[in-house]
Formats: C-alpha cells, sequence, structure tokens
C-alpha cells in the first residue's frame, strides 16, 4: 500500500488494526465445548472487507448432494501455511490468536480458509469442522467476520436444543474450542432479511478441516 494512500484511510479512521484479542468472554456451552467471544476485535472491518472482496480469487464450488450435483452456496478461497495472505491483517491476525492460545492450543493456527456470503441466499449448512482430527480430538477454529453482520448458530451434534445465535460482523471474533466440532454443529443460515455481504476468515491449526 503507498505512503498516500495508507495517510488517507488513516484520516477516515479505516486502518485495519489487529491487537491481542484483549477482553475475550468464554462461553461454556457443555459436551466439552466452549466459545469465546470478542465483539469488533479487528478495527477497520470495512477497509479489510473491501479489500479482500476485491483482491481473493474467489472459487464457487459444486458439490454432490443427495446425488445431484449442486452450487456451493457461498465462494470459497484456502490458504495453507506456505502461501501468501491476502491481506497482512490476516497474518496479523492469526499470529496474534496463536500467541493468545499458545499455552491452551498447544500449536498455532496454520490455515486461513475464507467465505464470501453474497447476501442472504448464502449460507453453510449445520456441520462441523470434521475433515482430519476434529472429528476426534479437541481443537480450536477462530472466525474473524467482517462486512454485514450474519447469524451463526450453534447447536449439539444431531439436533436438539439449546440453538444459540450469535450474530457476527464487523470485525467479531468467535473461536470455537474443545470438543465443539465433534460434540456441537454450528451453521449459517439463510436470511430473508435484505442483508449485503459478509466475508468469514477462519483460522485453523493444521489437519484441521
Ligand atoms: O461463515 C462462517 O463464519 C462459518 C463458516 C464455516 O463454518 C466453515 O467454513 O466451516
Ligand atoms: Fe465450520
Amino acid at each position: 500500500m503507498s505512503g498516500s494512500l495508507q495517510g488517507s484511510l488513516f484520516d477516515q479512521g479505516d486502518v485495519v488494526r489487529v491487537g491481542p484479542p484483549r477482553g475475550l468472554r468464554r462461553t461454556v456451552l457443555g459436551r466439552g465445548a466452549w466459545i469465546d467471544e470478542l465483539p469488533g476485535w479487528v478495527a477497520g472491518a470495512d477497509t479489510l472487507f473491501a479489500a479482500l472482496a476485491e483482491t481473493v480469487p474467489w472459487r464457487a464450488e459444486r458439490r454432490l448432494m443427495y446425488e445431484r450435483v449442486v452450487d456451493v452456496p457461498r465462494l470459497l478461497a484456502h490458504y495453507r501455511a506456505a502461501d501468501a495472505l491476502p491481506h497482512p491483517a490476516l497474518a496479523e491476525a492469526r499470529d496474534r490468536l496463536s500467541e493468545h492460545y499458545a499455552a491452551e492450543l498447544g500449536e498455532p493456527f496454520v490455515g486461513v480458509g475464507l467465505c464470501l456470503y453474497r447476501d442472504g441466499r448464502d449460507s453453510v449448512a449445520w456441520h462441523g469442522d470434521r475433515d482430519g482430527r476434529g472429528a476426534h480430538a479437541d481443537t480450536m477454529v477462530a472466525i474473524v467476520s467482517v462486512g454485514a453482520p450474519r447469524d451463526l448458530l450453534l447447536r449439539p451434534r444431531g439436533g436438539g436444543e439449546p440453538v444459540l445465535r450469535r450474530p457476527l460482523g464487523h470485525g467479531d471474533l468467535i473461536v470455537m474450542g474443545g470438543s465443539c466440532q465433534r460434540a456441537w454443529e454450528h451453521a449459517i443460515p439463510k436470511s430473508a432479511k435484505a442483508t449485503g455481504p459478509r466475508i468469514s476468515i477462519q483460522f485453523r491449526p493444521h489437519g484441521i478441516g
């Protein structure tokens, strides 16, 4: 970024800044799962949204579901450890999270996944991030949300109560920990309300998908 562009963004209070995640609040979900939350962690979230929306090589995917090939209702991008990330704030956030959770997690956050929900029709169905170790071991998945708020729902695996609802957007951080990926499920339901686009930025340790 050029010095003058940086200067003009700074004047608007739009610089993307990621500090240590101070003030995270933990909620114990039961069955060995918990979530940590920090609203507004990433400052300049609108600027980050705009940069990612424009520069990330978003991919549309198609998947086999119930014997039919259907469009995945969101756009995707994935970055492994060695890949250059599309914005410096993502490396900063990953480092801050790795530092904060070093003792509890015992390994760093490595992979970065991005989802672009273009409008309220885009969604992700109930699931746990169970590709890899998340199916049988405790782990953490951290999500930073930029753009329009969308609800993240959480429920015990297989359905039932309680269903927790967390509106996420504007630089909010949520971390799903403990058994959350195998004992609980999460989803971003479609929204009938007019909603603008949202980008979800997920940080995962190696071997968690
Ligand atoms: O949009 C989100 O924040 C959730 C995305 C998600 O659950 C996933 O990609 O595994
Ligand atoms: Fe997920």
